[in-house]
């Protein structure tokens, strides 16, 4: 039995992040990726984001964070849309760790540091932004000095997320950001993540840690929301099978 992360909160904060009948069609025309996608976020609200590969998880996230744009439908980010935002603001608010996590050929201290100096913040506060992530998260001394070619996938994954942490975003979107950690490793995340306060997009096959940090599920099939519901409302067993019987549908088709 899975245990859940909780209630829902029963009065949300603020609507922070708002689809309204999105669409994306391919360049081509010819496929939806995602369709007619309407969703309210509230500040502080954990979102799990599930479906089947392909089903349009990352498309949404990309979109979110501006790496793409909707063929129609409006997105709104505290209020504002997303086009009137100045990209590089938009990007420190809402932050996307992707499934690839790459350091861009940094060592994992300046890639932790990166992202801080471009805030302009005073040495000491970056020194201790870092030093509070790499706890949370069990970033040891003898990861400061290697590149990404000297880390695993899981480490890479975890020394990205920590990145991203470190800036406080208002909003942060995870692509598949526990895929290659060990337990232990993610009850670490789910503790850090939760005592960070931020509200949490996160596209990810794992429903165990959905489930422990997720307060609300969104679920994507061939690029259509066909639920959105509160945690507690979620039948992991239903979901799973229907998603397993999908599969073997496609494998025939
Ligand atoms: N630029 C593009 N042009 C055409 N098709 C695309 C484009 N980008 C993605 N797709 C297709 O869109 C669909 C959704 O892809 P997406 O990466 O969003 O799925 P996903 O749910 O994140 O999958 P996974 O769980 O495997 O990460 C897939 O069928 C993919 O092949």
């Amino acid at each position: 039995m899975l245990e859940s992360a909780g209630e829902v909160p029963s009065k949300p904060g603020r609507s922070q992040l708002q689809l309204q009948q999105v669409d994306v069609v391919t360049e081509l025309g010819n496929q939806y990726l995602l369709q007619n996608v309407s969703v309210d976020i509230f500040t502080g609200e954990r979102i799990g984001i599930i479906g089947a590969s392909g089903s349009g998880k990352t498309t949404l996230l990309r979109l979110l964070n501006r790496l793409s744009s909707p063929t129609s439908g409006e997105i709104r980010f505290e209020q504002k849309l997303l086009p009137d935002w100045p990209v590089l603001s938009l990007r420190q608010q809402l932050m996307l760790v992707p499934q690839e996590p790459k350091l861009l050929g940094m060592t994992v201290q300046d890639a932790l540091t990166y992202p801080l100096r471009l805030q302009d913040l005073p040495e000491s506060e970056i020194a201790s932004r870092v030093q509070t992530w790499r706890q949370r998260l069990g970033i040891p001394d003898d990861w400061l000095n290697s590149t990404e070619l000297q880390l695993s996938v899981g480490q890479r994954q975890l020394v990205s997320l920590a990145r991203a942490c470190g800036t406080a975003p208002k909003l942060c979107l995870l692509d598949e950001p526990t895929s290659a950690l060990d337990p232990g490793t993610i009850d670490r995340v789910i503790k850090a993540l939760k005592a960070s306060g931020m509200t949490l997009v996160i596209a990810s096959h794992q429903f165990e840690f959905l489930n422990q940090i997720c307060d609300r599920i969104l679920w994507l099939s061939q690029g259509k929301l066909i639920l959105d519901a509160p945690i507690r409302e979620i039948n992991w067993a239903e979901i799973k099978s229907e998603l397993t019987a999908q599969a073997e549908q496609d494998d025939w088709d």
